[in-house]
């Protein structure tokens, strides 16, 4: 049953407005006038004050200042609260809105107003309901299950006048507009196949919060593999600086994909020393014999050697890059320009990290409200794929993990079933693990001080806002390469036969692994965790995936666990076939070398809250 409003709210008080007065209508064009404050970068800012109908509560007065609107209850003896069976409600609704979670507002005509919450949820014939002019307040709010989980809001306000409907908007649109840090256009790769092949479905139900936060999107599905990454790489900058970021609606590997497509041409840096390059420096030196190297194990630190920045980095200028190019090329994408991840894929551990959940709506709220964190990125450079391979280095970035051994087994398995979406990396991880294949391989590292690493050796979750990614570094590896310029680097090996060694950039947090492979890695502190499996006995194998596997499980505490954190790494491989996994998409190498770039690219993302 649609009502007429009650007769008491068309009589004026104190009526500014000569068309439909509403009582207590207050309009104040200076802040001053009601002692408010005003607005650091927008001194017109106007604070506003009216009587609404807020949508499924009642009638309220609200109040608009620059950080957001604020209402609150206007006693009445109509209004009182109680539904239409005379039963008492206590408003539920929350009293304010900060502008900073508001992603848009819309005027939404005449129409419907319902007087409670229990007229919305009952669609009860008794309740009140009022046609008026209505506008819409669009913002999020915690799942009450999952936290972590952002999920859509609205505030609809009516009032008889349609003026004042307009220019509540106008008001709260000026101020959506001084969010700083907001995108305006985005590019954004769809991938068809992602996941289950569900990137085109994630995406048309995201695609409206885009729509109505009037940001501009060029969508492109992809075709084929690769696509995304040709697109980038062949993008002039000029025409990508249009952008204010890219977003891809896939998993892990096609990120990876418009990562390097980004990277490849437009980051430029010195590559890590090669492995060779350790291993001549310490036969040269001789203070690092050979079988030491072997039976380094433990990496004690008395059979590490040293390794001067003149005589590591070993590339002739033809094969390094110029970090003096990176500085002019890549810095001009550095101050705004992020990425943006809607998870659609099988893992999507960059998205859990990042966000704290895996949900295309938080994703696509944390976008349109430009978050931001910065992320570490991998450089990785193959110097062979095969024993007998010439020279040729080939570099390739990774955003979360590079792994081989289980890890690389189990993608080559896995790409072979795609068919099967996210279910076959189970399928495939079975059959690798009851496999048992293990592998000889030497590893040389760059020994951290824990008084290096910002924790002090203590375990500290990486969460929003996180002290440890906001520390500045107390070494000197940076976004200009991760340890070039310093004057002495000390290097551990490691040799033997690994059932997997695994480097992540970030913890991998995924629905396999709750805490990640490495609970307390972080996403921008300019740290890889190395993390060595020695070959051991099926069983006790079985039991470390176990305590991955687990929530507050201790995946590290094991005898054949290594657990290193490093700033690079080189790797050799002593087998005739060796295939690494970098974000989920298969990399043959038989010699390759890694560093991490400190909080090289940024993401529309909060940070996660564990
Ligand atoms: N149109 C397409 N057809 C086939 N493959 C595609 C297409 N577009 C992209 N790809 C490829 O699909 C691969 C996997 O995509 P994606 O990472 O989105 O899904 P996933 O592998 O299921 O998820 P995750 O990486 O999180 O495990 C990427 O390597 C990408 O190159």
């Amino acid at each position: 049953m649609i009502n007429q409003p009650p007769a008491h709210l068309w009589v004026s008080e104190s009526a500014p407005f000569e068309v439909h007065p509403i009582s207590l209508m207050e309009r104040e064009q200076s802040c001053s006038a009601i002692g408010g404050e005003s607005h650091p970068n927008h001194p017109q800012t106007l604070i506003l004050k009216s009587i609404f109908f807020l949508d499924g509560f009642g009638e309220v007065l609200l109040t608009s200042n620059s950080d957001g609107l604020f209402w609150e209850s206007v006693n009445s003896p109509e209004f009182d609260g109680s539904d239409c069976l005379g039963i008492k409600l206590v408003p539920e609704a929350p009293a304010e809105v900060k502008f900073s979670d508001v992603y848009a507002v819309e005027f939404d005509n005449f129409g419907v107003i319902r007087k409670s919450k229990l007229a919305v949820a009952s669609s009860c014939i008794l309740c009140d309901e009022f046609e008026m002019y209505r506008f819409t307040v669009h913002s999020f709010q915690r799942s009450k299950s999952q936290p972590t989980q952002w999920v859509l809001t609205t505030f609809t306000f009516g009032h008889e006048d349609q003026q004042t409907c307009q220019m509540w908007v106008n008001q709260i649109d000026a101020s959506l507009l001084l969010q700083v840090g907001r995108p305006k256009n985005l590019l954004v790769f769809v991938n068809p196949r992602s996941g289950k092949g569900i990137g085109s479905r994630t995406w048309e139900a995201v695609a409206p919060i885009f729509l109505r936060a009037k940001i501009n999107t060029k969508m492109i599905v992809t075709e084929r593999a690769n696509h995304a990454f040709d697109v980038m790489a062949s993008t002039a900058d000029k025409d990508l600086k249009m952008y204010d970021g890219i977003v891809a609606v896939g998993g892990d590997g096609f990120f990876n994909e418009i990562l390097n497509g980004f990277l490849l041409s437009r980051h430029l840096a010195h590559y890590p020393p090669r492995p060779s390059d350790i291993i001549d420096f310490v036969q040269a030196e001789g203070n690092y014999p050979n079988e030491a190297i072997t039976e380094n194990v433990n990496g004690s630190e008395d059979q590490a050697p040293l390794l001067s920045s003149a005589k590591y980095g070993g590339l002739e200028p033809s094969t390094s890059r110029n970090s003096t190019d990176h500085d002019s090329e890549f810095s001009a994408f550095d101050t705004w320009f992020r990425f943006g991840i809607i998870p659609a894929g099988s893992t999507d551990a960059i998205v859990m990290c990042s966000t704290g959940c895996r949900d295309p709506t938080t994703s696509t709220l944390q976008i349109v409200l430009g978050k931001r964190v910065h992320l570490d990125i991998a450089q990785v450079v193959r110097w062979k794929k095969t024993p007998t391979s010439k020279f040729d280095p080939y570099v390739r970035y990774a955003a979360s993990f590079a792994g081989y051994g289980f890890y690389g087994d189990v993608i080559t398995e896995s790409e072979k079933l795609r068919w099967m979406g996210p279910r076959r990396y189970d399928y495939a991880g079975t059959r690798v693990f009851l496999r048992h294949s293990s592998y000889e391989a030497e590893i040389a590292y760059v020994d951290i001080k824990s008084e290096d690493t910002n924790t002090n050796g203590k375990r500290v979750l990486c969460r929003h806002n996180c002290s440890i990614c906001n520390t500045k570094p107390n070494l000197q590896h940076s976004r200009t390469g991760s340890h070039s310029r310093q004057d002495e680097t000390r290097w551990l090996k490691s040799k033997g036969r690994f059932l997997s060694i695994g480097a992540a950039v970030i913890s991998c947090r995924n629905e396999k692994a709750p805490d990640g492979l490495v609970a307390d890695a972080h996403l921008s502190d300019g740290f890889l965790h190395l993390i060595l499996i020695r070959d051991c006995h099926h069983a006790l194998y079985l039991w470390h995936l176990t305590q991955l596997a687990r929530k507050g499980g201790n995946p590290m505490d094991f005898k054949f666990v290594e657990h290193h954190k490093t700033t690079a790494f080189t790797f050799t491989s002593f087998g005739d076939q060796s295939v690494w996994n970098l974000d989920g998409e298969m990399f043959e190498a038989h010699q390759l070398s890694a560093q991490v770039f400190r909080g090289l690219i940024s993401l529309f993302a909060f940070g996660p809250e564990v």
